[in-house]
This record gives structure tokens, C-alpha cells and sequence, in this order.
């Protein structure tokens, strides 16, 4: 996952408001940031490895200048993890456009190889945003031949559409375009979410905004309008005028896991609070730890992600909600750090147990998810060693059994937990006296409750099916060491511990 974000204005320069955009869009990528900005004549860029706030100071304000622009928090699932492939990525032609981009794309290599050997083009990276910035490059270039240069917004529609039939995977893009403003588009399955926002302007017209997730968009002012549907684009021009085209037909398919772990609670995608799903998961796990008779005294959440769920679990059991596990707020998110030793390592600095809540007691922990199995391995020991009698645990999620495909760096197969484990396999490899983990139908009804008009959701995580299709070959490369995850376990064997400054040489 990552996180972007444009905003074009009628008034004023955006750098500022960008930059607090994409502090509320953080959760969602922490290993590089950068922001593009168009003061009509130039692009001004900056990017690194690194949080927001490590990236940016605010002399970049002078600098980074212009009324329209747009930022990247990323997370990578594809390419490397060198600065160079931080986000936003540049083609001077046609036009000049620049690309953020959320998600990963399925056939890279496929369209790398169309591009560098028929549109003679030369790739700087081994990112996958790179590549569908360049097919759209191409297919904008291909548009201008057929229809002339007169109206660059049709061209550009033209592009996106052409993109869309040849790009496979999920993709939720915002692009810059010199002379012309700023476009975006999301995938023919809507798979990442994307919004678009407005702000009166007042007499100048309107400023529109772009945002993966409507949480960056109340800092700066705007109410968002809508979803993008899946398979539309959006150009604002730059005369603030808002365009729309459906590029091809699409059928909204959003990942699920958004609403179990990577979006903010406080976030509405796709019509669905991430909130209301999470209360929703559980009450249908509240029905499962009813139904199993056990003996509880305490239900306790692995903070933060899990609390939503966990409130409610107890409020419909009548089981006491306890806060028996204090989260150590300097320490970022674990799932996301590299390298085996080092994760197992954080969670123990992250989190630390309030032995009140365990000495004597028999408790239930709940978390978001179960992925790799780590974080409630650690957690369970923990709780033993803080006296608990008996530990149960629950995911508010099914088990995690396949890659993700569609841009969380979701490890390797055999690195997964759940992978080729019946529960109570899994429940002893975690050292738990009990495990209950949602059913995927419960799951899918929780998040559809919020809007029944989404037929399906991206499940493939938890089922294996990858509604855009994915070579088999694709998935064999995915268990091999070109998995980002993969990279990041090398460097941590081979470099000893992460840090951002070895990525940047990187
Ligand atoms: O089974 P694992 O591979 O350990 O991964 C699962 C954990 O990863 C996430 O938490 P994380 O600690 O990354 O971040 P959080 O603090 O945002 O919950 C998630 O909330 C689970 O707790
Ligand atoms: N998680 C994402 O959305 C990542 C975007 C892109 N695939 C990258 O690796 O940079
Ligand atoms: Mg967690």
C-alpha cells in the first residue's frame, strides 16, 4: 500500500497542504516520500527515502512552488527499495507527466518489454510505476498521432483508456501534466481506493483534491465528492474545470484487507466505513467466542488496529474490555520493518503488558490480522510471562494464505503462517490455548453491510482468487528473491540493521 494525494488550487501555492495531506495518508507507506509541484512553466520535485517529516523541511515551501501538485508515501511491493524509485516518477514527453501511484501491476514485465524494445524507451528502475507511466506515455503519444494535438485532455483519455486494456493489476494513479493539469484514475476493478474532493474558492472557482484515503481531505478544507469509479478518470484543468470519463467498463472489486488493517478507521472507502466494518467483525466474532463455551475474564486488543473490533466483541459477550497491552507510540509498525530478526525484535519494543490485566486471569487477545504469526507469538509468550492462565487469541480477520498481488508486500507463501496449516496446527505453532479466526463470509459481510451495492470484494489474500487474473509464472517469481519482502530480509542478513540512509545508496 501506498498513500497519494494531488491538490490543484486557484489561489495559492499547495506545498503546504500537501505536505499535511500526506501526514494523515503516513500509515499507509513509511519508507519514502515525495511531493511534485506546477507553477505553470516548471515542475519542481523532491523525493528520499524517510517519513514525511524526515523528508521535507520547510524551506522546501520556497521551493517547491506552484498551485497544483501532488505527494507519495510509499511502501513498496514492487522494484527495489533505493530512493531512486520513491515516488513521483517523470516522462518529459508527450506533454511532461509526471505519476504517483497506489497498487502494483501483475504483467510489469510484459509492458517494460513493449515499451523499451517497440517504443524504444529507456527505463531508469525496476519499479512498476515506472513501467505504467511509460505505457501511458506511449499510449498518449499513440493518441496524439491519431487525433492531432488540438485537444490534449482527449488525447489523454484516449492514453488512459489505452492503458487500461493493456496494464493488469490494481492502480490507483495521479498524474501531472504540463500545460494541461491534473488527471487520475483508478483501476478497472477499483481495487485501491481513490476520492476526489472539492473547496470553494470563491469568486477564482473551485480547488479539487485527489486522496487515496478522505482523511486528507478535511485538514486542508475539502468535502469530499465522491469515490472514483473503477475504470474512470478525472482531469481537473487548469482553469479548476473538472472532466470525466469513464475509460472502460469497470466492476468494483475493493481490497478487503483496507478495511480489516491498511486504512484509518476515521476513513470512509467506497461508500464503507472502515470503522463501522471493523465493530461489524466483531460482532460476528462475539458469536464465535460465545459459542465455544470457553471461560474468559478479559478481552484485550493488540493496539491500535484491533480495538474497534475488540469493543465490540465485549460488549455483545459481556466480557470486560481491558487495555492490558501499552503500545510504546515511538516505534513504527513492525509488519512493515525488513528482516526477520528485526521484526520479532520490534514487537517486543512496541508493545509491553500491564501484568494486572494477566496475572490470574484467563484472557483473550484480539488482533487485525495473523500474517506472518510474529506479533501474537511474541504477545502470547508475554501475556504467559505477566502470569495469564490461559491465553486465547482471535483474528478479526480469516487466515492469510496467499500473496497479495495488488500492492501489500505480503510475504512469500511459505512464510505465512496459516500456509498448509489446519487451525490447530497453526494454534500450537503459536503457542495459544485457543485461536478463533473470522470466517471469510463474515468477514465480507461486515464490510458489505456499509454498502450493499458492491457486489464482490478483493479477497485474495484469504482465498486465493485474483479477480484480474495473474500469470502462474507471476506468482512462481513472487516466491522467489524478487519479492520486495524478500529484499528486505536479504538486507537485513546482509547489512545488519535497516535504517533509511542505506536504502537511499540502495
Ligand atoms: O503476523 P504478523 O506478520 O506479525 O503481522 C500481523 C501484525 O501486523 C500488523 O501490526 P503491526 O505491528 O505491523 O502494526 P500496527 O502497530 O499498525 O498494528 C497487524 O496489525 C498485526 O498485528
Ligand atoms: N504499495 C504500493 O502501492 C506500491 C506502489 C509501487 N508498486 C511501488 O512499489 O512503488
Ligand atoms: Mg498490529
Amino acid at each position: 500500500m501506498c498513500g497519494i494525494l494531488g491538490i490543484a488550487s486557484r489561489t495559492h501555492d499547495v506545498f503546504a497542504e500537501i505536505y499535511d495531506g500526506l501526514l494523515m495518508l503516513q500509515h499507509r507507506g513509511q519508507d519514502a516520500s515525495g511531493i511534485v509541484t506546477y507553477n505553470g512553466e516548471f515542475f519542481r520535485e523532491k523525493k528520499a527515502n524517510g517519513l514525511v517529516k524526515d523528508v521535507f523541511n520547510a524551506s522546501d515551501a520556497e521551493t517547491l512552488l506552484g498551485k497544483i501538485g501532488m505527494g507519495h508515501v510509499r511502501y513498496p511491493t514492487a522494484g527495489s527499495l533505493s530512493a531512486t524509485e520513491a515516488q513521483p516518477f517523470f516522462v518529459n514527453a508527450p506533454y511532461g507527466i509526471y505519476l504517483v501511484h497506489n497498487g502494483n501491476i501483475t504483467n510489469t514485465e510484459e509492458q517494460r518489454e513493449k515499451v523499451t524494445a517497440k517504443y524504444s524507451r529507456h527505463l531508469r528502475t525496476t519499479s512498476d510505476s515506472e513501467v505504467l507511466l511509460n505505457v501511458l506515455a506511449d499510449k498518449v503519444a499513440d493518441a496524439i498521432k491519431v487525433n492531432g494535438n488540438a485537444d490534449p485532455i482527449r488525447n489523454l483519455f484516449a492514453g488512459v483508456k489505452m492503458t487500461m486494456e493493456r496494464v493488469q493489476g490494481a492502480y490507483s494513479v495521479i498524474c501531472l501534466v504540463a500545460g494541461v493539469g491534473m488527471l487520475a484514475f483508478r483501476d478497472p476493478y477499483g481495487i485501491r481506493p481513490l476520492s476526489v474532493a472539492k473547496r470553494e474558492a470563491h469568486v477564482e472557482g473551485d480547488d479539487f483534491a485527489f486522496a487515496s484515503e478522505d482523511v486528507a481531505f478535511g485538514i486542508n478544507g475539502f468535502d469530499k465528492l465522491r469515490d472514483l469509479r473503477p475504470g474512470e478518470a478525472i482531469l481537473i484543468d487548469l482553469d479548476g474545470n473538472m472532466h470525466e470519463f469513464q475509460a472502460v467498463e469497470g466492476k468494483l472489486t475493493p481490497c478487503i484487507f483496507e478495511y480489516v488493517y491498511l486504512a484509518r478507521p476515521d476513513s470512509l472507502l467506497d461508500g464503507v466505513s472502515v470503522y463501522k466494518t471493523q465493530m461489524r467483525m466483531g460482532q460476528t466474532l462475539a458469536k464465535q467466542i460465545q459459542d465455544s463455551g470457553l471461560e474468559i475474564d478479559r478481552i484485550i486488543p493488540v493496539p491500535d488496529s484491533a480495538r474497534p473490533v475488540a469493543l465490540e466483541a465485549a460488549k455483545i459477550t459481556g466480557i470486560p474490555y481491558r487495555e492490558g497491552l501499552v503500545k510504546n507510540r515511538y516505534v513504527g509498525r513492525t509488519f512493515i520493518m525488513p528482516g526477520q530478526a528485526e521484526r520479532q525484535k520490534s514487537v517486543r519494543r512496541k508493545l509491553n503488558a500491564v501484568p494486572l490485566e494477566f496475572d490470574g486471569h484467563n484472557v483473550l487477545l484480539i488482533d487485525d490480522s495473523i500474517v506472518r504469526g510474529n506479533t501474537i507469538k511474541k504477545i502470547v509468550q508475554m501475556c504467559r510471562e505477566a502470569g495469564a492462565k490461559k491465553v486465547y487469541i482471535a483474528s478479526a480477520s480469516p487466515p492469510v494464505k496467499y500473496p497479495n498481488v495488488y500492492g501489500i508486500d505480503m510475504p512469500t507463501k511459505a512464510e505465512l503462517v496459516a500456509n498448509g496449516k489446519e487451525i490447530e496446527e497453526i494454534r500450537e505453532e503459536l503457542g495459544a490455548d485457543a485461536l478463533f479466526y473470522q470466517n471469510l463470509d463474515d468477514l465480507i459481510w461486515a464490510a458489505k453491510e456499509g454498502n450493499p451495492e458492491i457486489e464482490s470484494f478483493d479477497c485474495s489474500c484469504f482465498d486465493g482468487n485474483y479477480i484480474t487474473g495473474v500469470d502462474e509464472d507471476y506468482l512462481d517469481s513472487l516466491e522467489n528473491s524478487s519479492r520486495v519482502s524478500k529484499k528486505r530480509e536479504d538486507m537485513q542478513v546482509v547489512g545488519g540493521s535497516w535504517n533509511a540512509a542505506k536504502l537511499a545508496s540502495g
